[in-house]
C-alpha cells in the first residue's frame, strides 16, 4: 500500500429502498475532505444461509431493525475504524468481520457491515482519483457485462400466476454493451405491446418486468420468443433467455415436491413436481427454447439433486447457484467439489463485505465457472454493482428490467463506463455457448 489516508468519520442513516422498506446509507469521510457514500439493497426471496440483515422478521416493520443497523455503524463500528487507512479495503473488511464475530454477521447486521465496506471503497476510489471499477479491478478491468434483463416477473416478486420468479433476456448478438441495452429495451417495449394485444395486464413486478397472469412457464417463454421476433431479433442467435426459478420458494418439505401454485390455479388442478420431474421439465424447456442459464432450479438444501442435474444437463446450460451458495466461499467450495452447479450468482449483501464477494468470484473463475453479479429485488439508486461487474470481468450482470430507475441506473452507469474505456472496452461474445451448438 503506497499511501495512508485515515478514516476521520463514519455516519449511517436510514433511507428507503425501491419497495418502500427502510434500508441504510453510509458516508465515510477520509483524509482532508473526501466523502464517499453507499447504500445497501435487500432481497425478498432470500436464501436460508445468507448473512443476516437487521430488518428481518419482526425487525422489518417501521425500520426498527434498520435503525439498529445504523446505530451499530455509528456507535460500534465507527469508533473502531476511525484512524484506519481507507485505502486498505481488505484490512477494513477483516476488522468489520472481527467486530461482528458471528458466522452470519447477525450481531452488527450484514447491512451495517456492507454499508461501511461499500462506502470505504467509494471514498478510496475518490482519493485515488480513479473510477471505482479501476480502483477495485486495476488495469485489467475492461470487460462490460452482458446484461441479463429480467423482463417478466413472477414468484415472490409479483402477485401474478407465474411461479418462476424471473424470465431474462441476454443480447448475445450485440457488438457492445450500449447496443445490447438498446436491443433489450426494444424487446421490453415489444413485450408490452404484445401483452396489450393479447389482453394481458402490463403492470410490473419488483424488478420492473411485466407480471401478467399466464398459464405456465412455456407460455411465458413463447411470449418472449414472440416479443424478440416482433422487435426484429432472432431468438437463439441475437438473444438468449435465462430463468431464475428461485425453487426454494416452491419447495414443500412435507410433500418433498415443488408446488406450482399459479399453474395449479390456471389449470384447475394441483401441479406438483418431484426433483426428477423438475429435471425432466427443464430438459423439455431446454429442448424448446434457447436458454443460456437456469438459476436455483432446485431447493437450496438439495445438493444431491443439484449434482444429478449438473451431471445430466450441465453440458448444455449454466446452472446458477444463488440461494444454494449465497456468495459464501465455504458453500461454493462444497459445490465445486461435488459438481453441484457450474455458475454462481454473486450478491454483495448475501455475504456482507466486498472482499468476501470478490473471493467468491475468484474461486468460481478458478474452477472455470461463470460468476454473475446481481442486484436485489429491493434496491437503491446505488450503482456499485455495475463497477464491480467490470472490475472483476464477470461478463454477466443481473439488474432487472430496462425500467424503474433503481435498475436502469446500473445499466446507465455501465454505458458511461463503456464510454470511459473507449477502444479498450471488451464485450464478451457468448455465441459459442452450448445452447447454440
Ligand atoms: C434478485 C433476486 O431476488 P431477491 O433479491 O429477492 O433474492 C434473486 O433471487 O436472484
Ligand atoms: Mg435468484
Amino acid at each position: 500500500m503506497d499511501k495512508y489516508v485515515p478514516i476521520r468519520d463514519v455516519y449511517a442513516r436510514e433511507i428507503l429502498d425501491s419497495r418502500g422498506n427502510p434500508t441504510i446509507e453510509v458516508e465515510i469521510l477520509a483524509g482532508e475532505k473526501t466523502v464517499g457514500c453507499a447504500s445497501v439493497p435487500s432481497g425478498a426471496s432470500t436464501g436460508k444461509y445468507e448473512a443476516i440483515e437487521l430488518r428481518d422478521g419482526e425487525a422489518r416493520y417501521m425500520g426498527k431493525g434498520v435503525e439498529h443497523a445504523a446505530d451499530h455503524v455509528n456507535a460500534q463500528i465507527a469508533p473502531e475504524i476511525v484512524g484506519m487507512n481507507v485505502l486498505d479495503q481488505r484490512g477494513l473488511d477483516e476488522v468489520l468481520k472481527r467486530l461482528d464475530g458471528s458466522r452470519n454477521k447477525g450481531k452488527l447486521g450484514a447491512n451495517a457491515i456492507l454499508g461501511v465496506s461499500m462506502a470505504a471503497a467509494r471514498t478510496a476510489a475518490k482519493i485515488s482519483e480513479r473510477p471505482l471499477y479501476t480502483y477495485l479491478g486495476g488495469v485489467q478491468a475492461r470487460t462490460l457485462p452482458v446484461p441479463m434483463m429480467n423482463i417478466m416477473n413472477g414468484g415472490r416478486h409479483a402477485d401474478n400466476t407465474i411461479d418462476i420468479q424471473e424470465f431474462m433476456i441476454l443480447p448475445v448478438g450485440a457488438p457492445d454493451f450500449r447496443e445490447g441495452v438498446r436491443m433489450c429495451a426494444e424487446i421490453y417495449q415489444s413485450l408490452k405491446a404484445l401483452l396489450g394485444q393479447r389482453g394481458c395486464n402490463t403492470a410490473v413486478g419488483d424488478e420492473g418486468g411485466f407480471a401478467p397472469d399466464l398459464p405456465d412457464a412455456k407460455e411465458a417463454l413463447s411470449m418472449l420468443m414472440d416479443a424478440c421476433k416482433m422487435a426484429g431479433y432472432q431468438p437463439g442467435k441475437d438473444m438468449l433467455f435465462a430463468l431464475d426459478v428461485a425453487a426454494s420458494e416452491l419447495y414443500d418439505e412435507k410433500l418433498n415436491a415443488y408446488v406450482f401454485d399459479g399453474e395449479s390455479r390456471m389449470h384447475g388442478q394441483k401441479v406438483l413436481r418431484t426433483t426428477d420431474q423438475m429435471i425432466a421439465y427443464y430438459e423439455e424447456l431446454l429442448a424448446e427454447f434457447p436458454i443460456y442459464s437456469i438459476e436455483d432450479p432446485l431447493d437450496e438444501e438439495d445438493w444431491e439433486g443439484w449434482v444429478k442435474m449438473t451431471a445430466h444437463l450441465g453440458e448444455n446450460v449454466y446452472l446458477v447457484g444463488d440461494d444454494l451458495f449465497v456468495t459464501n466461499t465455504e458453500r461454493l467450495k462444497k459445490g465445486i467439489e461435488l459438481g453441484a452447479a457450474n455458475a454462481i450468482l454473486v450478491k454483495i449483501n448475501q455475504i456482507g463485505t466486498l472482499s468476501e464477494a470478490f473471493d467468491a468470484v475468484e474461486m468460481a473463475h478458478r474452477a472455470g465457472w461463470q460468476a454473475i453479479i446481481s442486484h436485489r429485488s429491493g434496491e437503491t439508486v446505488d450503482t456499485m454493482i455495475a463497477d464491480i461487474a467490470v472490475a472483476f470481468n464477470t461478463g454477466l450482470i443481473k439488474s432487472g428490467a430496462p425500467c424503474r430507475s433503481e435498475r436502469v441506473e446500473k445499466y446507465n452507469r455501465l454505458m458511461r463506463i463503456e464510454e470511459m474505456l473507449g477502444k479498450t472496452a471488451d464485450f464478451p461474445c457468448y455465441m459459442d455457448t452450448p445452447v447454440l451448438k
